[in-house]
């Protein structure tokens, strides 16, 4: 099994998609990917069971479109770094998708069948990829990178060319099996959502919090990693009015394309904003650290972005209902976080909030229908279990403990209840494991 999470963009959205800095931090809401091989004399298919969405699909492997894939013109391996999807290739999988008629659940497919031909093989042994995940979808929290991080990841494990990450790897073996997730986390995401920035996969892959920049698509990002990142006092609100991110992309293009220097100007604003908010989170002198007059200056720059983000046309009367709802409650700085349109809102929270305060306010989204997530920033990126064995224990009812291990099945990962449900069986912070439990591609090991 592995896993990664979904994340927060804190500042600098879609002016990321044009060679200005983000911001990003993993959530601990996560997807998690169950891979089963199927016995031998069983029929030779792949099947997807990503029940969230409702897909569940096989296909005979020796159907699938192996001679485009492989051809010498097209060919790519595991090792080669691809920035752009190959028409012909996306073409190839149209036929294995079309009966599918809605645009989530035949996206879902189309990453999968993409990495799946790319990375593997006609002699794969025949597997049920079975997926759940924690993240809302198409609520501005990465849902598609953090499901094509898990995609890249598993299939590159399951064909021999990642290690499950063991105490001693070098740090230069990490850092390049986490860039060849990366690297085909990204192709996923693109074929998800067309023209990806790579944000969202590059933070799910490396946990923690980053600073992205990418000025030439033919050429990798820069990515920095926030060793400190503040534990910052944010809410997380959803709307539960999903869009989809690539039209909000689709929104902003054509908007640059309208009125060029205007949009030019407020995208460079935001890469103003989220330049000076890196000076405040990592401070060049001690006087500078994180004090009450840094919170308020970050909670500005929060402000500032969203007000830009607005005039970018992406925001959604349910996301100003939330702010302006906070706003009316004087608790703190609010922005949309994502691709906009809908989706969900972050707000920094002012130090000193009264409890009855946020009880109103929780109450008030309660009734309008928004729901607020619990979660912290900062944790691991992707991660492997394995072996997927978890000891479970249960008061025998004569006064003593029962202890058994059991083996995460397919059936028990799938008819886990809710998402509660998902944590409690697997979640990374479940500390009862037979054997290692999560091991991640962390980046800091020793050399
Ligand atoms: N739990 C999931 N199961 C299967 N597919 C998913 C899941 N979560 C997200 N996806 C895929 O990602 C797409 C949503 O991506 P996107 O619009 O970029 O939203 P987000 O902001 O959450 O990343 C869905 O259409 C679907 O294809
Ligand atoms: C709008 C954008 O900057 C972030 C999209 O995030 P999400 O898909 O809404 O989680 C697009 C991108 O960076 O690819």
């Amino acid at each position: 099994m592995v896993s990664a999470p979904g994340k927060v963009i804190v500042y600098g959205e879609h002016a990321v998609v044009y060679g200005k800095a983000a911001i990003a931090a993993a959530i601990s809401l996560r997807s998690y990917l169950l891979v089963t091989p199927i016995p031998p004399g069983s029929p030779n298919t792949i099947t997807l069971r990503f029940t969230d969405i409702g897909l569940d699909h096989n296909w005979p492997i020796d159907n699938l479109p192996w001679a485009a894939f492989n051809h010498p013109d097209k060919k790519k391996y595991y090792f080669d770094e691809v920035r752009h999807l190959d028409p012909d290739l996306v073409d190839a999988i149209k036929p294995f998708t079309s009966s599918i008629s809605e645009k989530v659940i035949q996206s879902a497919a189309a990453c999968f069948l993409y990495l799946y031909l790319s990375l593997g093989s006609q002699h794969s042994p025949p597997s049920i990829y079975a997926l759940r995940s924690t993240i809302p979808i198409a609520a501005g929290l990465g849902s598609s990178a953090s499901i094509s991080v898990c995609l890249s990841a598993a299939l590159q494990l399951q064909h021999g060319t990642l290690t499950t990450p063991f105490p001693g790897m070098l740090k230069s073996e990490i850092l390049l099996q986490q860039k060849r997730i990366n690297n085909w986390a990204f192709v996923g995401e693109m074929c998800i959502h067309g023209n990806p920035s790579g944000v969202d996969n590059t933070v799910s892959v490396q946990g923690k919090a980053v600073v992205f920049k990418r000025r030439d698509y033919s050429l990798p990002p820069t990515v920095t990693s926030i060793e400190s990142f503040p534990e910052l006092p944010l809410m997380l609100v959803n709307t539960k009015t999903p869009r989809r991110t690539a039209e909000q992309v689709a929104n902003v293009k054509k908007l640059l394309g309208d009125y060029p220097v205007i949009v030019e100007g407020m995208l460079q604003s935001i890469d103003c904003i989220t330049q000076e908010a890196l000076t405040i989170i990592n401070p060049t002198s001690p006087e500078e650290d994180a004090t009450h007059s840094s919170l308020i200056r970050l909670g500005e720059l929060i402000r500032i972005n969203h007000g830009l983000l607005v005039s970018l046309g992406v925001s959604h009367p349910r996301l100003e209902r939330i702010r302006e709802l906070v706003d009316h409650a004087g608790i703190g700085w609010t922005k949309l976080t994502g691709a906009g349109g809908g989706g969900c809102s972050i707000t920094l929270l002012k130090s000193g909030v009264r409890k009855a305060t946020m009880d109103a306010l929780a109450e008030k989204f309660n009734e309008e229908g928004f729901e607020r997530y619990a979660t912290t920033l900062g944790g691991d990126g992707v991660g492997v279990l394995w072996p997927a064995v978890v000891r479970r224990k249960e008061e025998d009812g004569e006064g003593g403990i029962r202890v058994w291990d059991e083996v995460v099945t397919q059936e028990l990962f799938l008819e886990a209840k809710g998402l509660e449900g998902v944590e409690r069986l697997v979640g990374v912070s479940r500390v009862e494991w037979v054997g290692n439990g999560w091991r991640f591609w962390r980046g800091e090991a020793e050399e």
